[in-house]
């Protein structure tokens, strides 16, 4: 199968690279194009713009970072719609809202070319290793036709349905995973500050009814205030303001993850925006604790 994949950050590298892997035939495009080398030496083609990629394959697949990059690629010049059309599918797996999904499909369905929103949970080391959970939404034609490509980057995919349910269902998810990460955060300082080890506070936590992969991979290095990016902060900070917004759509109240928000925000205006979305645990600790 070939695809185009447009987006090398740090995971559309890792899920081109296992496309590859898996013997895919895989033409790249990232707007900083020297990202595109690790992909060449692996076996990818390069196309010179999101169109030129879509001009050349059948299937295309985003990874984006938010919203605005994700409308730029698609609506700006040399941008996708200019190539896509009759027979061709257009994927995008960024986190974004459901109307930026929406505006996309729109105007993809309208080129006679079919789009299905495909957002992932999982991060750095899942897309490395194929792990990744697929949440998927649009035109299930395509849906079906990508199924051999979604085996190959995750674990389990989800058809959710009409456009935007694969954004909502990923915001609600990020939400509640950036409200976690804040009252971890808290536990370690609390923890420290009333004379408890943090290092003994995980090793319960791992053994109790709220152990948890993020609590055990990311605890050791919050603890060293070791930041290194899986999952930017900045990125996380963007998907609870779209979960806000979702939740003012819906009058649904979210005090826990409007304080997570805010912690988040704080630690991108401390420039921490680029570590680690973990690092929001500097901003606690900065308002009491010590880790
Ligand atoms: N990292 C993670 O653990 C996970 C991330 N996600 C989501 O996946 C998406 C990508 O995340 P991640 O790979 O971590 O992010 P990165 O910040 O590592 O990469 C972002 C990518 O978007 C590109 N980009 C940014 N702005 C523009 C623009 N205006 N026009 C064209 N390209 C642009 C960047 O290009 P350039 O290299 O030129 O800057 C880069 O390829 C995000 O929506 C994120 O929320 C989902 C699950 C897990
Ligand atoms: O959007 C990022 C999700 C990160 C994760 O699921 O571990």
């Amino acid at each position: 199968m070939e695809v185009g994949f447009l987006g090398l950050g740090i995971m559309g590298k890792a899920m081109a690279a296992n496309l590859l892997r898996h013997g895919f035939r895989v033409t790249v495009w990232n707007r900083t194009l020297s990202k595109c080398d690790e992909l060449v030496a692996m076996g990818a083609a390069v196309g010179d713009t999101p169109a030129s990629v879509v001009a050349k394959c059948k299937y295309t697949i985003a990874m984006l970072s938010d919203p605005s990059a994700a409308l730029s690629v698609v609506f700006d010049k040399d941008g996708v719609l200019e190539q896509i059309g009759e027979g061709k599918g257009y994927v995008d797996m960024s986190t974004v809202d459901a109307a930026t999904s929406c505006k996309i499909s729109e105007a993809v369905k309208q080129k006679g070319g079919a789009f299905v929103e495909a957002p992932v949970s999982g991060s750095k080391k899942p897309a490395e290793d194929g792990q990744l959970v697929i949440l998927a939404a649009g035109d299930k034609a395509l849906y079906d036709d990508m199924v051999p490509a979604f085996d190959i980057l995750g674990k389990k995919s989800f058809f959710l349905g009409e456009m935007g349910n694969g954004a909502k269902m990923k915001l609600v998810v990020n939400m509640i995973m950036g409200s976690m990460m804040n009252a971890f955060s808290e536990g370690l300082c609390l923890a420290d500050k009333s004379g408890l080890s943090p290092q003994t506070l995980l090793d319960v936590l791992d053994l109790g009814a709220i152990a948890n992969p993020m609590f055990k991979m990311k605890g050791p290095s919050m603890l060293q205030g070791s930041y290194n990016p899986a999952f930017p902060l900045k990125h996380q900070q963007k998907d609870m303001r779209l979960a806000l917004s979702l939740g003012d759509e819906n009058a649904v109240s979210m005090p826990v993850a409007a304080a997570a928000n805010e912690a988040f925000k704080k630690a991108r205006s401390l420039g921490l925006g680029d570590l680690d979305f973990s690092a929001v645990h500097e901003v606690l600790k900065g308002t009491g604790g010590s880790g």
